[in-house]
This record gives structure tokens, C-alpha cells and sequence, in this order.
């Protein structure tokens, strides 16, 4: 018997954030689209579960300072459509050595773009900042319109307004499915399976150099409870360069967990995405120990919680989005290294753009596949 095939203009495979935002915007197009998930949703085995992200303009590219603009906008309309808060607005303070190469930078990228940034010197920051040592040599700025996004529910979110583009009169034809055992074709298919990119582009003979790592979600007690609290207008912080840690180091007020602040370390063990659990150094723990020891004297310095979630690494930690090289129909976004959830909603457009044969929005040449060519296991 022939197989029964499910024809749709677009498959996506994956509903983390950045599949629900394609599949958002490919129904907000009319594309009769199915998203698919190898979990039933919502889980938290791949990188966009947890209660928040930062979002922020502070960044060392002009292109990732440039995309926020737009993708801040595209928020607040989600805001808007769905009548649900997603964002709010705290500041990110960015730590770093005045001399080194992160700070300067970032900051430049935010006086050349004309952003509202306050600096704060020495004498005032303990003023502004209460209990926080500023380490020696390292300059503070805050990112004014830096912030907390809540992910569960943006992720709630999103593929609830999927399906309401569906039931729309005019609107599309969706499904969400949680299946292994159907058989679907379409015109285009956007991949976008987070840690699995590599298990589900060996069907196209395509590896990327990702690699994926297992990141310690901590979550550390206050000693004064709310010291470090949203509502007390505590901010998001950077601390870039440190002398205790290779990688960036972050955090987020305290507001999930009553009296917890997270905290965690920009990196962690490499691990297989079936196998997370397994993986149990403790490594980047030690290091956030050291750390808030020495730069946050109101936190008990033992982790209070331990979550975890995985990044899935590129060589220059930049996103790959792009056609695949041999099947121009098949559009990737991969490799979002830790920092792609705040531009869900404008990775969402390019893909669904993409996907569409359509001329990108931005320029997508710093996230092109062939910058891999000398790395990559295959020919590109
Ligand atoms: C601890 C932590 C903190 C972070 N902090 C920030 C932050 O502050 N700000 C920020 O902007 N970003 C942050 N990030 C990064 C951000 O969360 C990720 O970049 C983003 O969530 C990646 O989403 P994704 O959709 O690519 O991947 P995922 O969320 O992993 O989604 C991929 C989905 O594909 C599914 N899938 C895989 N293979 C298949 C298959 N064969 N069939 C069907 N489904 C499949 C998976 O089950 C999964 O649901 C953080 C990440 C972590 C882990
Ligand atoms: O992307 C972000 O803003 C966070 C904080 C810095 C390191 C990674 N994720």
C-alpha cells in the first residue's frame, strides 16, 4: 500500500522558543505549517525551559545591538496580542576590566548605537549597587533597558497564539505533534532541533561543529532576604573577564524562587543531550562558589537549588542560520550558545523568511554555514 503522506507548505521540527516563533510567523503568513516535538510539551530536557532569560541590547557586535531594536518591538506586540506580560525591565549591569577586551567593547557598542546606558564610577557604585564588590580595574555600566523575559510563559505563549492563528477564519491550517510514527510532507522544512541539530542533520549528511553542554542552573539563598530582589530594583548583571573564571559569569534578581538569586557560570561539562542527567562535574560550581564569595558577600555561598539545561555551542558562539548547503529547502537555525532566547521573536521571522524563499531582513552573512568550512565534517 502507498504510504499516506500529510502534505503542508512548512514542517518545523522542534518547539523550543525559536520553532514556536517560526511556526508563529509562518501562520501569521497563512502557510498551512505543523510543528513538530519529540516530547510532550512542556518539558525541560532541551534549552528553553525555566522560569526566565535576560534580554539586552549590551552585546559586542553592532548586528546583535541592531537585531534587539527590532526584536524589543516584536515583544511588546506579542505583549500586546497575547495580553500577557513577558518582559520586565530591570537593567543589566555589566562588569569587566577596563583594560580588557569585552567591556570596551560592549561598551562602545552601546555609545556608537546611541543607547541609554548610565556608567557608574567607583566612588558611587556601592551607592547605587549595594552588595556587590566591584572587583579591582574592572569599569561598570548599566544597560538601561535590559531586562527579565519569563520563558515558560512566552513559550505558552506563542504556541497558544499558533493555534489561535489556526482557528482564525482566514488563518492557516496548523498542527502541534508529539509523534514518531506519521508521515508528512511539505515544500520546505526548518530545523530546529537545539541540542539534537547534529542527531537530525545526519539524516542530510550535514554536521555542524556544535557542541553541547550541560549548564548548572543555580540558584543561591540571600542572607538579608531581599537584598538582591526584582522588586528592589536589583538588575540583571554581566561580569565579563573575571579573575575567577574563564567564561562570563550572570545572574538574575531574585524572583522566581522567594529569597534566591541565580546565578551561573557562561559554560559548562559537554555532555550527550539523551545522556544530560549523567554528566555530573560540578566544575562550574566551584568557580560561581569563588566568585560570589568574593563579589556578592549577601548570598550564601552554597548553591540552594541546581536546575539544569543545555547550550549548544558554535566555535565563534554566533548563531547558524541559513539554507542547508545541498537542500536549499531545508533552513537550519542552530548553535545559539547560550544567548539566542531574547531573539526568538526575530529569529522566528528570518526563518520563517527563509523558508519562504524570501530576502532576509537582516544581514545574515556572520550567521553562515560556510564560516564552518574548514571545521566541518562535511563537504559543503
Ligand atoms: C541555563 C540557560 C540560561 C540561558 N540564559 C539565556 C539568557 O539569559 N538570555 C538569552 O537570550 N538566552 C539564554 N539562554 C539560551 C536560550 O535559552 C537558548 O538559546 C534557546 O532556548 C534555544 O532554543 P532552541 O529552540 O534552539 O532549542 P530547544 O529549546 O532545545 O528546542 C529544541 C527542541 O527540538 C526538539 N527536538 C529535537 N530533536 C527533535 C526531533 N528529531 N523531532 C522532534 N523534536 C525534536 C527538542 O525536544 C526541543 O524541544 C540560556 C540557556 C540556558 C540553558
Ligand atoms: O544572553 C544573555 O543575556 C545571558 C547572559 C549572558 C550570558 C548568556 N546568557
Amino acid at each position: 500500500m502507498a504510504a499516506q503522506f500529510r502534505n503542508y507548505d512548512c514542517i518545523v521540527i522542534g518547539a523550543g522558543v525559536h520553532g514556536s516563533f517560526t511556526a508563529y510567523n509562518l501562520a501569521k503568513k497563512n502557510k498551512k505549517t505543523i510543528l513538530l516535538e519529540q516530547f510532550v510539551l512542556p518539558h525541560s530536557r532541551g534549552s528553553s525551559h525555566g522560569q526566565t532569560r535576560v534580554i539586552r541590547k549590551a552585546y559586542d557586535r553592532d548586528y546583535y545591538t541592531q537585531m534587539m531594536e527590532e526584536c524589543y518591538q516584536l515583544w511588546s506586540q506579542l505583549e500586546k496580542e497575547a495580553n500577557v506580560k513577558l518582559y520586565r525591565r530591570t537593567g543589566l549591569l555589566v562588569m569587566g576590566p577596563e583594560r580588557g577586551l569585552a567591556y570596551p567593547a560592549i561598551k562602545s557598542t552601546l555609545e556608537r548605537n546611541k543607547l541609554p546606558i548610565v556608567t557608574l564610577q567607583r566612588e558611587e557604585f556601592s551607592q547605587h549597587i549595594p552588595n556587590v564588590n566591584l572587583s579591582q580595574g574592572h569599569g561598570a555600566l548599566v544597560d538601561m533597558t535590559a531586562g527579565v523575559l519569563y520563558a515558560d510563559r512566552t513559550l505558552r505563549t506563542v504556541q497558544v497564539r499558533v493555534y489561535w492563528y489556526s482557528r482564525h477564519p482566514k488563518g492557516c491550517h496548523f498542527d502541534l505533534m508529539c509523534t514518531r510514527c506519521r508521515l508528512y510532507r511539505a515544500k520546505s522544512l526548518v530545523i530546529r532541533a537545539g541540542p539534537w541539530a547534529n542527531t537530525l542533520l545526519s539524516h542530510t549528511g550535514l554536521q555542524l561543529p556544535l557542541q553541547v553542554l550541560k549548564i548548572n542552573v543555580c540558584y543561591w539563598k540571600e542572607k538579608v532576604p531581599g537584598f538582591y530582589n526584582v522588586q528592589n530594583r536589583f538588575p540583571c548583571f554581566i561580569q565579563l573577564e573575571s579573575e575567577e573564571a574563564k567564561h562570563d559569569i550572570y545572574g538574575l534578581p531574585s524572583n522566581e524562587y522567594p529569597g534566591l538569586m541565580k546565578i551561573c557560570y557562561h559554560s559548562g561539562p559537554e555532555t550527550d543531550p539523551d545522556e544530560r542527567d549523567r554528566q555530573t562535574d560540578r566544575g562550574d560550581i566551584d568557580i560561581l562558589q569563588r566568585y560570589i564569595t568574593s563579589c556578592f558577600p549577601g548570598l550564601v555561598p552554597i548553591p540552594a537549588i541546581v536546575e539544569s539545561c543545555m547550550y549548544t555551542v558554535t566555535p565563534d558562539s554566533h548563531f547558524v542560520l541559513d539554507h542547508h548547503p545541498t537542500h536549499p529547502n531545508i533552513v537550519i537555525g542552530a548553535g545559539f550558545s547560550g544567548h539566542g532566547f531574547k531573539f526568538g521573536p526575530i529569529v522566528g521571522k528570518l526563518l520563517c523568511e527563509l523558508s519562504q524563499g524570501e530576502v532576509p531582513s537582516y544581514d545574515l552573512s556572520p550567521f553562515r554555514i560556510r564560516r564552518f568550512q574548514a571545521l566541518s565534517k562535511s563537504a559543503l
